[in-house]
């Protein structure tokens, strides 16, 4: 099959923020609608008609059943622009750029905008299910007796609402819980976890303090920067912090957590064509994807390990190997999540029974990986996080000139997604 390039021509997201913080009151569709503009702005779409928006949201209110089409009618692109959602639990911003880079690579398209939103503080409650039984049958009920007979049903505590827990439908625990088993299962260690928060707020605000995110970032209701940043991090500071999951002798805290958060990205991608037709430069190509799943439920495997399994598969395909990458993006959901991932990728025993591979992928040196910092600094806003990723790549890549690197995003339900971008 013939396929084209996909250039990767630029990003951009408002800065993220703690969950109940400046942008408690902005919607999934404010914070979209925000982020599209600032793209459109940054490149000159005013009034364009692009050939396809795609974005998505983990949590969603009934009333965003159409969320992306939305935010693209509220803002400044050609309302004659087609717009679709997709969800893939914090993978969706990744999945979004495969989807349209799909389409530009087969020639189906020449031009869209691929992103991600989500909101923890204005997250969706749902009423309680007897309640919404009789509200259905209210609404079946064809006559004035029969209305008022569904209504008798009702009763006091039904009016209690259902709050969405951030925890795994099958298991019961949260996504933290099952980080810490997976920590105790590869023996995480706490310093290791608190270097790598360390790093990564070190990092990101040594991107800020160079301009790295000048052009990838629009401010938004006050904020210039992600509220989660604190350049002052260090080892010393994250060490006195209580453990917040795994119980008392637990060793995940707040520090080395992805808080929850509120924030959304988008990444323009087009055919190299159409890149070139408007003057518009290239900051790096999407080359390929995968995707992969454990048994959690069943198997009792790490809920966050499927990138493990993933990126063998697409180093494979590409047939490379880590030495061939010069640049790792590996989101960082919790610290201990990305210490378990690279202890697999060099284990020779995971390699041989769960890769089936005579040898391990190796070390990844902690100078390739999230160079410009991760999601414990910029915060973590669900399906925004794959944008934010994939722009920081692409731009990291077109400052060296020349390379590969490599994105890899656990999501929630057992899953991961991974891709190559080159330059
Ligand atoms: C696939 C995936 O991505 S799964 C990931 C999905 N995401 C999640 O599950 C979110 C997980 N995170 C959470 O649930 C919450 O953020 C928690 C439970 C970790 C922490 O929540 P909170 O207790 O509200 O955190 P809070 O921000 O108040 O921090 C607690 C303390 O740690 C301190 N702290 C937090 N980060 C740092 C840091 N980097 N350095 C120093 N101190 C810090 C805070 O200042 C605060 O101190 P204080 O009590 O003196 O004010």
């Amino acid at each position: 099959m013939n396929t084209r390039r996909v250039a990767i021509v630029g990003g951009n997201r408002i800065p993220f923020a703690r969950a109940n913080g400046p942008y408690a009151h902005a919607s999934d569709q404010d914070m979209l609608t925000a982020t599209l503009d600032g793209l459109v702005e940054r490149f000159g779409l005013e009034g364009e008609r692009l050939d396809e928006v795609v974005a998505g949201a983990v949590l969603k209110h009934a009333r965003d059943r159409d969320l992306t089409r939305e935010a693209v009618l509220g803002s400044k692109l050609a309302p004659e622009t087609p717009a679709y959602d997709i969800q893939r639990a914090c993978g969706t911003g990744l999945e979004t750029v495969i989807s349209v880079a799909n389409k530009i690579a087969l020639g189906q398209i020449d031009v869209a905008i691929a992103g991600g939103v989500d909101t923890a503080s204005d997250a969706p409650i749902a009423v309680n299910e007897d309640l919404r039984q009789v509200l259905l049958d209210l609404n079946r009920a064809k006559s004035l007796p029969a209305r008022a007979r569904t209504l008798t049903r009702l009763r006091p505590g039904q009016v209690v609402p259902e709050i969405p827990r951030n925890s795994e439908p099958r298991t019961g625990l949260s996504m933290g819980e099952h980080t810490a088993l997976m920590a105790k299962d590869w023996g995480v260690t706490r310093a290791e976890q608190d270097e790598l928060a360390a790093l990564s707020h070190q990092r990101m605000a040594a991107a800020y303090d160079r301009g790295f995110f000048d052009d990838l970032l629009t401010p938004y209701l006050g904020l210039e920067r992600d509220q989660n940043l604190r350049p002052d991090s260090s080892v010393e500071k994250l060490a006195k912090l209580k453990p917040v999951f795994g119980g008392e002798s637990g060793t995940m805290t707040a520090g080395n957590s992805t808080p929850l958060s509120d924030g959304a990205s988008a990444v323009l991608l087009a055919s190299e064509e159409w890149a070139a037709e408007r003057g518009l430069p290239v900051l790096a190509y999407f080359a390929d994807a995968q995707s992969a799943a454990v048994d959690h439920v069943h198997k009792g495997e790490g809920l966050l390990m499927a990138p493990a399994y993933a990126l063998p598969r697409l180093l494979d395909r590409a047939g490379i190997g880590f030495g061939d990458v010069d640049l790792f993006e590996i989101h960082e959901a919790f610290a201990a999540q990305v210490a378990a991932t690279l202890k697999a990728w060099r284990d020779p025993v995971f390699a041989r029974e769960r890769l089936g591979q005579d040898k391990p992928l190796g070390e990844i040196p902690s100078e390739k990986l999230n160079v410009n910092g991760g999601s414990l600094a910029a915060g973590h806003p669900f399906a925004a996080t794959g944008g934010r990723i994939v722009a920081s790549l692409a731009k990291a890549l077109d400052e060296r000139g020349s390379g590969r690197g490599v994105i890899s995003i656990c999501a929630a339900g057992g899953q991961g997604v991974v891709a190559i971008l080159e330059k």
